[in-house]
């Protein structure tokens, strides 16, 4: 991830005393519900979500901008056993992430059993706890009833020693602003990192490319989520216009079965992800876009360094 900024840049007057501003991150097994949630504390979609576990690579930020504080959320991909390279870097991401945190919340969804996934993470987020406060998130309590939300709180607690515990439902916004408090409570005393009504930090064109790859992992099965990447190639306003961009995205799959799964018959399928991305970067950027989308074979690019490289890891 990109290094932490030291200095104000906003220059804004009017600032109380005892000014927070921080960094605070997610962890979690995939599909715990952690880009929501920092979309949901954020108040606006910065970290893309889906059904599909591993959604997230990038560390994406989002930025809760407070009275009080400047909050900024850091979001981590899934953590789990390496079994590729691509695993491998994806572990590293995370581990560095949490040694430059001032705050940590560990998710785990109210309707999923504690389990060997968690164990591991917990294992892992001992190292930094005595540093780094950790607190227990128990996400998705919306689709929990109250036994199961409690059952969850005391499995948790055999997990690790937390700093504090607390149920959250993202969609129906429950307990959000009270993580919100918690989590700036840990912040240090200090002005705002970043320019006021900036959301997050992660460049314009890797926010289009993880819509892109959002659209392409609806309705894919199987092995194909993971194998799938996306590079924006150019991304311009289309000369003369100030109301049109272009976009030029290559969608990389591993094998060339899998690039007849993406294109489907006739290209059908690929056609029904390019409009889905298009009008999600309209949404983003504000702008009509023309996208053009092209699938490449990058062979078995999960285990090969120099393609990781390539496509941005
Ligand atoms: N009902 C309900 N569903 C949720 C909530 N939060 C997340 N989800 C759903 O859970 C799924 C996974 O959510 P994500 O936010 O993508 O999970 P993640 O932990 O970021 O996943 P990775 O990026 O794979 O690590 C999505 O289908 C979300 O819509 C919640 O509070 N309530």
């Amino acid at each position: 991830m990109s290094t932490i900024p030291t200095g104000c840049q906003n220059g804004s007057v009017n600032l109380p005393d005892d000014h927070k501003s921080g960094f605070a991150c997610f962890v979690g097994r995939p599909n715990a519900g952690k880009s929501t949630l920092t979309n949901a504390l954020v108040g606006t979609k910065v970290a893309i979500t889906s059904s599909k576990p591993q959604t997230t690579r990038h560390a994406i930020r989002g930025i809760v901008h407070r009275p009080d504080a400047q909050l900024v959320i850091v979001d981590t991909p899934g953590l789990h056993r390496p079994r590729t390279l691509l695993g491998q870097r994806l572990n590293d991401v995370v581990m560095s992430t949490w040694s430059e945190v001032d705050v940590i919340g560990f998710c785990v969804p109210a309707d999923e059993k504690v389990g060997p996934g968690d164990k591991f993470i917990a294992q892992q987020l001992a190292k930094v706890s005595k540093r780094t406060p950790v607190f227990g998130v128990v996400t998705k309590t919306d689709v929990a009833n109250p036994a199961m939300v409690a059952e969850q709180l005391v499995a948790m607690q055999s997990l690790m020693e937390f700093a504090e515990i607390i149920p959250v439902s993202a969609v129906d916004g429950f307990q959000v602003a009270k993580l919100s408090d918690l989590l700036v409570a840990q912040l240090p005393p200090g002005p705002p990192l970043y320019p006021e009504g900036e959301l997050t930090d992660e460049p314009e064109v890797t926010l289009v490319a993880e819509l892109v790859r959002e659209a392409a992992l609806e309705g894919v099965r199987d092995e194909l989520p993971h194998s799938i990447a996306v590079v924006v190639e150019e991304m311009a306003f289309r000369e003369g216009r100030d109301d049109l961009i272009d976009v030029y995205a290559e969608l990389y799959v591993e094998r060339s079965s899998q690039k007849g799964i993406v294109l489907g018959h006739k290209g059908e399928r690929l056609k029904k992800v390019g409009s889905a991305a298009r009008a999600q970067i309209e949404a983003l950027l504000g702008v009509r876009v023309y996208l053009d989308l092209h699938v490449k074979v990058a062979k078995d690019w999960q285990r090969d360094p120099r393609q990781l490289r390539k496509l941005g890891f």
